[in-house]
């Protein structure tokens, strides 16, 4: 029998499929086919998930594991913040070890286990690279622009101003007084249906700046819709922040991010581009349930027959966030 793993972070909500307990790796269309399957609301009784993390042997120097990310509706990323600290306690676990390297598609990424939030919170930190505000990386097109930083774009929406960074997936973010939960979601489909401007979508993050390294980010994202937190978003958004507003931004402390699951923190160094910071994402690893089922229903996208065995964890999460935060909206 093969072993799923329900994970969050942030409430971002993941299954973790390890391919190395199977006889036979699924295949890339078997791996989209099941993400499409098992984050629907009703395809198990854990309601609805934000995409499949996916781990694989890898023989990069220092690696445990690589990790991939299929997006709920059958995409793939190419990166995720809150799926890998997940993937980092899963190896951590597995190998014993708390400071190791995560291949991903564009990197090799250096993440470590971090002190617990609370009892039974466990958290870890991960390196959130590589970093690019080039148009050809995100890949983004307007007026033959080279980048698109804090600058008001009128076809998205009027009054905003927006900035673009790849980390490496794309974002676009926008510092907003209060924000627009319908004008967000507006944005976010017309920017992931096919439009001139982002040809292979994007995630979209409004942001309130709430003091001196606190944000509240909100993020619409890339082949899932609206999600509880994207932890790449919450990365590139402290990153643009930190450039942006340098009076409310203090680079000796890290930057609090409250989220509508959560809150994370986030470390930036600001280097002489936005290419050359740093960006380090910390926050919760949370397994909320433990799913077994053959490997043959695996191959097959069948969910009718898994067993759910929930953890423990998911109470011990919601009375931190409940201890922490005291108002996430
Ligand atoms: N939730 C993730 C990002 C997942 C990928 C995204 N939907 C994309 O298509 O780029 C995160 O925590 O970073």
């Amino acid at each position: 029998m093969i072993n799923l793993l329900r994970a969050h972070g942030s409430e971002n909500q993941f299954f973790i499929l390890d391919q190395t307990q199977l006889s036979t790796p699924l295949t890339d269309t078997e791996l989209s086919h099941l993400a499409q399957v098992i984050c629907q609301p009703h395809a198990t009784s854990l309601g609805s998930a934000d995409g499949v993390l996916v781990v694989n042997t890898t023989t990069h120097p220092d690696c445990l594991g690589e990790m991939r990310i299929i997006n709920a509706d059958g995409s793939e990323a190419k990166m995720c913040g809150n799926g890998l600290r997940t993937v980092t306690r899963y190896l951590a676990e597995k190998s014993n070890q708390t400071q190791f390297k995560i291949a991903t598609p564009f990197m090799d990424l250096a993440v470590e286990q971090a002190p617990d939030l609370a009892p039974n919170v466990p958290a870890f930190s991960v390196q959130i690279a590589p970093i690019s505000m080039a148009a050809s990386d995100l890949p983004l097109h307007y007026h033959d622009q080279a980048v698109l930083n804090d600058q008001a774009v009128p076809e998205f929406l009027p009054d905003q101003t927006f900035t673009a960074i790849a980390v490496p997936n794309p974002h676009l973010i926008s510092f907003v007084d209060k924000i627009d939960e319908a004008a967000l979601g507006q944005l976010g489909q017309t920017l992931n249906a096919p439009n001139p401007h982002f040809t292979e979508g994007v995630n979209v993050s409004f942001a309130e700046i709430r003091g001196t390294n606190h944000l509240f980010v909100q993020t619409y994202e890339r082949g899932v819709g609206f999600t509880n937190a994207c932890g790449t978003g919450m990365s590139a958004t402290s990153l643009a922040f930190a450039r942006q507003f340098p009076r409310a931004f203090d680079p000796t402390t890290p930057i609090t991010v409250q989220n509508p699951g959560g809150v994370v923190q986030t470390r930036v160094h600001l280097g002489k581009t936005a290419a050359t910071s740093q960006l380090h994402l910390i926050g919760n690893g949370t397994f909320t349930a433990r799913l077994t089922l053959s490997e043959t229903a695996l191959h097959q996208a069948d969910i009718t027959q898994v067993l759910v065995t929930p953890t423990t964890e998911e109470a011990a999460y919601q009375a931190f966030v409940a201890s922490t935060v005291p108002a996430t909206k």
